[in-house]
C-alpha cells in the first residue's frame, strides 16, 4: 500500500516545503492556479476535446489545428495567470526594452547625420558638426546601456517569480491529487514535470522573452530607420520578409511536433531512472543492472535522437536566415553603389543603410534561438498545464458534516467498488458492521480485495455504489479534516521522512510537545532503542548512524499513529518476516497502539490474528468467513487451514 498515507498527518508548513497559504510572496500572486484550472476556466468548455483534458492527451504527438488551438489556449491562460502578480513590472520591462532598442536603432542614423551634415561643417571649421552628432551618439549609447541593465534585472525577477509560483503549484497539485491518479501517472512523470519541463520554461522566461522583445523591437526600429533614410531599400527589405515568413512557418510546424516528442521521450527516460533508483534493492537482488542499463540506454538514445532531430531543424533555420540577411546586404550595397555613382544617394546614407541592413538581421539569430526555446517550453507548458488541470477524485463535500468526537463505528452497507467505471467489481456488494473498539483482522488470498477494503475506509477511493459510514456519517459527506483526524493508517513500508526521529514521530500531531512524543514512543515500546542511539530522539533517520531496522521503523510509525490518537486505525501489516525478538517487540507495540480503538488490520502474522476480536476472510471481493478466531478455526474453512499452516511454520 502506498506510503503517501503516512504523510496525511504531516503539517504542510513544518518541513522545508514552503507553505503557500502563509507565504507572503506567494500571496501576492493571486488565486492559486490549480483552483482556477479546476474551475475549468483555463480550457475551452467544448466537450469534443475532453480526450485532451488534464494529462489524458499527454502522449499525443501529432495534433490537428483545432487540437493545437485547444491546448494552446490552456497554456496561454496559464501563462497569463502566472503573470498576474508581476504585470506592472512586466509593463515597465517592455517600456524599458522599447526605449533602449529605439536608442540603439538610432545610431546608424546618427552616423549618417554625422557624415552628411556634420563632416561638411567640420571642414569649414564649425565644431558644432562634431559636437552635436557626437553628443547625440553618447546619449543614445548611454540610454540604451542603462535601460538594458535595468530590464535584464527586471526580467530575471519577473521570470523567477513566475517560476516560483508554478513550482509551488505543481507541488501542491501533485500532493492534492488522489491516489488513483498517482497509481497511474507514476512519480517519475511527476518528477519530469517538476524538473525538466520547468527547466525548459525557465530557459524561455529567463533569456528567451528578453531576446524576443529586444530582437523584435530592434528590428522594427532599424527597419523604420531604413524606411526613413531610403524607402526604396525599405521595399527591398519587405520583399525579403516574404521568404523569411515561409521559412518561419515551416520551422514552426515541424519543431512543434519534434519538441512535443522530446518532452515525451525525456519523461520516459526519467520515469525509468526513478523506477530503477526507487527499486534499487529489487534491481540488485535480481541482478537486473545490465538489463535496466540497456533499457535506459535505449530510452536515452531515443531522447538523444529526438533532440538531434529538433536541433537539426534549428540548424536549417538559422543558416538560411543568415544567408538571406547577407544576400540583402549585398543587394543594398550593389544597388546603393550604383545610385551613389549616379548622384541619387548620399554616401553617408549608403554607409548608414549598410550598417542598418546588416544589423536588422542580427536579432534574427536571437529570435530563432528564442523560437527554439519557445517550442521546447510550449511543449513543456502543455504538459504542466495538463497536470494542473487534473481534478482530485476525492473532494470535500459542498456542505461537509463534522464529527468533533468519534466513537469509531464503521458500517459498509451494500457497498461495492470498481477501480474504473467500466472495470470489474473488485469488492462487494457487501454489508459489514464493525462496532466501535473492535479489532478486526482481514485475511485472504492475494488479490482478494483486502487492500481495497481498507483503502475505502482510508478514503483513497469512494465506494462505487452503496455506502460506507463512520459513526453514521457517510464518508463522502464527512469533512476531510475530520476524517483525517479520526482515521489513521500505518502502512507496510513504515515510511520515514528525512529528519530526526522526533520529527518523524511528531508527524502524527505536529503540535505535540517533547513529553508527549517520548510518552508515545514509550507506550509502543520504542523509547528504549531510541534512547540507546547516540543522538537519541535527534538521530537523523537518513544518516548512516540513524539507519533503523524494519522492526524499529515499524515501532516509530506506531508511535506516530499513537500520537495522532485516531478513533479508527488501519494497519497494513508488513509481510517481511521479523526475527523473533523484533516480532515480539512489534507485537507488544501493536497491542498498546490498538488500545480501545477500532482497528482494521490486514494481517500477515499469526500473532496478530490471535489478538484480534474478529477475523474476516475475503475472497474474490466478498467476505466469506466472519467470526472470532476460535469460531473460524472450529468451522474448518479457509481460516482454519491458514491457521494450521501458520502453526506448522512456527513449529518447524
Ligand atoms: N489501482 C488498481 N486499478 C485496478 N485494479 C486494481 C487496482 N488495485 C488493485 N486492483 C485489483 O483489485 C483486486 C483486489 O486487489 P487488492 O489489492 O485489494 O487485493 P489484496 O487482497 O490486498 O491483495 P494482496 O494481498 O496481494 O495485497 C485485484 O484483482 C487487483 O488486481
Amino acid at each position: 500500500m502506498a506510503e503517501q498515507t503516512d504523510a496525511r498527518h504531516a503539517d504542510p508548513g513544518t518541513d522545508e516545503v514552503p507553505d503557500f497559504d502563509a507565504d507572503p510572496v506567494a500571496a501576492t500572486i493571486g488565486t492559486p492556479i490549480s483552483d482556477e484550472l479546476r474551475a475549468g476556466r483555463f480550457s475551452p468548455s467544448d466537450s469534443a476535446y475532453d480526450y485532451l483534458r488534464g494529462t489524458a492527451g499527454e502522449e499525443q504527438v501529432q495534433m490537428d489545428a483545432d487540437e493545437r488551438r485547444f491546448i494552446r489556449r490552456r497554456s496561454l491562460k496559464l501563462l497569463a495567470h502566472l503573470s498576474q502578480g508581476v504585470r506592472a513590472k512586466l509593463l515597465l520591462t517592455v517600456a524599458c526594452v522599447l526605449i533602449a532598442q529605439a536608442a540603439q536603432a538610432s545610431t546608424p542614423m546618427i552616423i549618417a547625420w554625422a557624415i552628411d551634415w556634420g563632416l561638411p561643417r567640420m571642414t569649414e571649421g564649425e565644431m558644432i558638426g562634431m559636437w552635436l552628432p557626437g553628443s547625440a551618439y553618447v546619449v543614445a549609447a548611454l540610454t540604451a546601456g542603462l535601460l538594458i541593465m535595468a530590464y535584464t534585472r527586471m526580467t530575471a525577477s519577473v521570470s523567477q517569480q513566475m517560476l516560483f509560483t508554478l513550482r509551488g503549484e505543481v507541488f501542491r497539485q501533485t500532493q492534492q491529487l488522489s491516489l488513483d491518479f498517482h497509481e497511474e501517472y507514476t512519480s517519475g512523470k511527476v518528477i519530469s514535470r517538476q524538473t525538466s519541463d520547468l527547466e525548459s520554461l525557465r530557459e524561455l522566461l529567463d533569456g528567451g522573452i528578453n531576446s524576443l522583445v529586444q530582437g523584435v523591437m530592434f528590428m522594427t526600429f532599424t527597419a523604420i530607420s531604413i524606411w526613413i533614410m531610403d524607402w526604396r531599400s525599405g521595399l527591398l527589405l519587405l520583399a525579403v520578409a516574404v521568404p523569411i515568413g515561409f521559412l518561419g512557418r515551416w520551422y514552426q510546424l515541424r519543431s512543434e511536433v519534434a519538441y512535443r516528442q522530446t518532452r515525451i521521450s525525456s519523461a520516459r527516460m526519467i520515469v525509468h531512472f526513478v523506477e530503477t533508483m526507487t527499486g534499487i534493492r529489487a534491481v540488485q537482488a535480481f541482478r537486473r543492472e545490465t538489463a535496466r542499463s540497456r533499457q535506459y540506454r535505449r530510452l536515452a538514445g531515443a531522447y538523444r535522437d529526438d533532440m538531434v532531430h529538433s536541433l537539426g531543424l534549428f540548424g536549417i533555420l538559422q543558416p538560411t536566415l543568415m544567408a538571406l540577411g547577407n544576400l540583402t546586404v549585398t543587394a543594398v550595397l550593389v544597388w546603393g553603389g550604383f545610385r551613389v555613382l549616379s548622384g541619387d544617394l548620399d554616401v553617408g546614407i549608403l554607409v548608414a543603410l549598410l550598417l542598418a541592413t546588416k544589423r536588422v538581421f542580427q536579432p534574427l539569430d536571437m529570435i530563432a534561438m528564442f523560437y527554439n526555446s519557445l517550442q521546447s517550453a510550449t511543449a513543456a507548458l502543455e504538459k504542466v498545464s495538463g497536470l494542473l488541470e487534473e481534478q482530485p477524485t476525492i473532494e470535500e463535500a459542498e456542505e461537509p458534516e463534522h464529527l468533533d468526537s468519534c466513537a469509531g463505528e464503521v458500517r459498509f452497507a451494500d457497498a461495492a467498488f470498481r477501480y474504473t467505471e467500466d472495470g470489474p467489481t473488485v469488492l462487494g456488494p457487501l454489508d459489514l458492521h464493525i462496532p466501535a473498539g473492535q479489532t478486526v483482522a482481514v485475511v485472504g488470498t492475494t488479490g482478494a480485495g483486502k487492500s481495497t477494503l481498507v483503502k475505502l475506509l482510508a478514503r483513497f477511493y469512494d465506494v462505487s455504489s452503496g455506502s460506507l459510514k463512520l459513526d453514521d456519517v457517510d464518508l463522502r459527506e464527512l469533512a476531510l479534516d475530520d476524517h483525517h483526524r479520526h482515521v489513521a493508517m500505518v502502512t507496510q513500508e513504515a515510511f520515514l521522512f528525512s529528519g530526526s526521529i522526533r520529527d518523524n514521530i511528531a508527524l502524527g500531531r505536529p503540535d505535540a510537545d517533547e513529553e508527549e512524543i517520548v510518552e508515545a514512543a514509550w507506550t509502543v515500546g520504542a523509547h528504549e532503542f531510541i534512547a540507546s542511539l547516540p543522538e537519541g530522539y535527534d538521530t537523523d533517520v537518513s544518516s548512516r548512524g540513524g539507519r533503523l531496522s524494519a522492526g524499529q521503523r515499524q515501532l516509530i510509525s506506531f508511535a506516530r499513529a499513537f500520537l495522532a490518537d485516531p478513533a479508527v486505525l488501519i494497519l497494513d501489516e508488513a509481510t517481511s518476516s521479523l526475527d523473533l525478538p523484533s516480532e515480539q517487540l512489534v507485537q507488544q507495540g501493536l497491542q498498546k497502539l490498538l488500545g480501545h480503538r477500532t482497528a482494521l488490520i490486514i494481517a500477515h502474522r499469526l500473532s496478530t490474528v490471535t489478538i484480534a476480536d474478529r477475523v474476516l476472510v475475503v475472497d474474490h471481493g466478498q467476505i466469506v468467513e466472519d467470526g472470532s478466531p476460535d469460531e473460524l478455526i472450529a468451522a474448518g474453512g479457509y481460516f482454519s487451514r491458514l491457521h494450521a499452516a501458520w502453526e506448522t511454520s512456527m513449529t518447524s
